[in-house]
């Protein structure tokens, strides 16, 4: 596919071996090939070395396309605090076989799918992944956009279970019409709701990522069904041992009441707080079984060794 814009060209026969290095046309910076991150519809993303450090670089197939994942990004990052690393590094152009391309340099997310941190970390793990989701889309929503692509491949997780958004590819101002979704996670394809670029179209998408990374097989299984519906999510939910702890959350997200993701994060982590308490006490209680078991154990050996030595 060959797109232009802008006078800059961007062919996506575009193929950059590990070693080579990239030269920023407007910066001087110098970014040196490390492998391929990945593609999708947007681009292409390398992971690349920069002054001894790793970051994921994003050329783009659309200048258009580049340019509003780079304002996006710009207005997050000009809202962060001081101290905190914008996730947008540097923004520039580079010539490759005589052909310039549009480029920006990210922070590199060192991670893996949600899916894959749970089934390596333990489930224990889900309610941050939560927590870290909706603290993002609370940020993106004061802004002023909607994510409107939340899916499972655009969100990383490193270490201690910080999940990141990834792709800004499908990122929308508020009241438009979202760029780009995926049926899965989409509001319309389950009849509940219209494309609009509205907070609760992300908080939708984000309860379908969360009940699939506990019940995929069965989610994959209700999507195809013909009757699938908001309704039918719920009854998922309420039938998951996983989940149902969660459902007051789930009902509100599906049917799109909460007001916002601020209050949608705040019903989340009450609810993590009170599975966690749930689950200390069960755990306590437990503890005081065992203790109590082991005591019965003790007196009924001593009783028979008196008996037996008695008599
Ligand atoms: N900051 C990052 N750190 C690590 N890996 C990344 C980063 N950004 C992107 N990737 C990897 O590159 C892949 C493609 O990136 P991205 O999703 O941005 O491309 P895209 O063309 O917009 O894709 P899509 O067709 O899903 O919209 C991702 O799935 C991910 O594996």
């Amino acid at each position: 596919m060959t797109r232009t814009g802008c006078g800059v060209t961007t062919s996506f026969d575009l193929s950059l071996g590990s070693g080579a290095v990239l030269y920023g046309k407007w910066n001087g910076g110098r970014y040196e090939i490390v492998r391929p991150l990945g593609e999708g519809a947007n681009g292409k993303v390398y992971l690349v070395s920069n002054r001894g450090r790793n970051y994921a670089l994003k050329v783009g197939a659309d200048v258009a396309d580049l340019q509003s994942e780079i304002n996006v990004l710009r207005s997050i990052a000009s809202r962060q605090s001081r101290g905190v690393e914008p996730f947008l590094v540097h923004i520039d152009d580079f010539t490759h076989a005589g052909r310039d391309y549009n480029f920006y340099v990210m922070q590199y997310i060192q991670g893996m799918t949600m899916t894959e941190y749970l089934q390596r970390e333990g489930n224990d793990w889900y309610s941050l992944l939560g927590v870290h989701l909706l603290r993002q889309l609370t940020q993106l929503h004061q802004e002023g956009w909607v994510f409107g692509d939340l899916k499972l491949d655009n969100v990383l997780v490193s270490q201690y279970g910080r999940a990141h958004l990834i792709d800004y590819g499908g990122v929308t101002a508020i009241g438009k019409s979202v760029r780009q979704f995926t049926e899965l996670y989409d509001r319309g394809y389950w009849s509940a709701g219209s494309r609009r670029a509205d907070p609760a179209y992300d908080l939708f998408s984000l309860a379908v990522l969360l009940i699939q990374v506990m019940e995929d097989r069965k989610l994959a299984h209700l999507s195809k069904s013909r009757d699938r519906s908001a309704e039918q999510l719920l009854a998922l939910v309420k039938e998951s041992a996983a989940l149902e702890p969660f459902q007051g959350w789930f009902k509100a997200a599906l049917s799109g009441s909460f007001r916002g993701a601020s209050e949608a994060s705040t019903a989340w982590q009450s609810q993590y707080r009170s599975r966690s308490e749930f689950r200390q006490r069960r755990k306590s209680s437990s503890r005081w079984l065992l203790r109590a078991f082991t005591t019965s154990i003790l007196v009924l050996a001593a009783t028979a060794y008196w008996y037996l030595n008695v008599n």
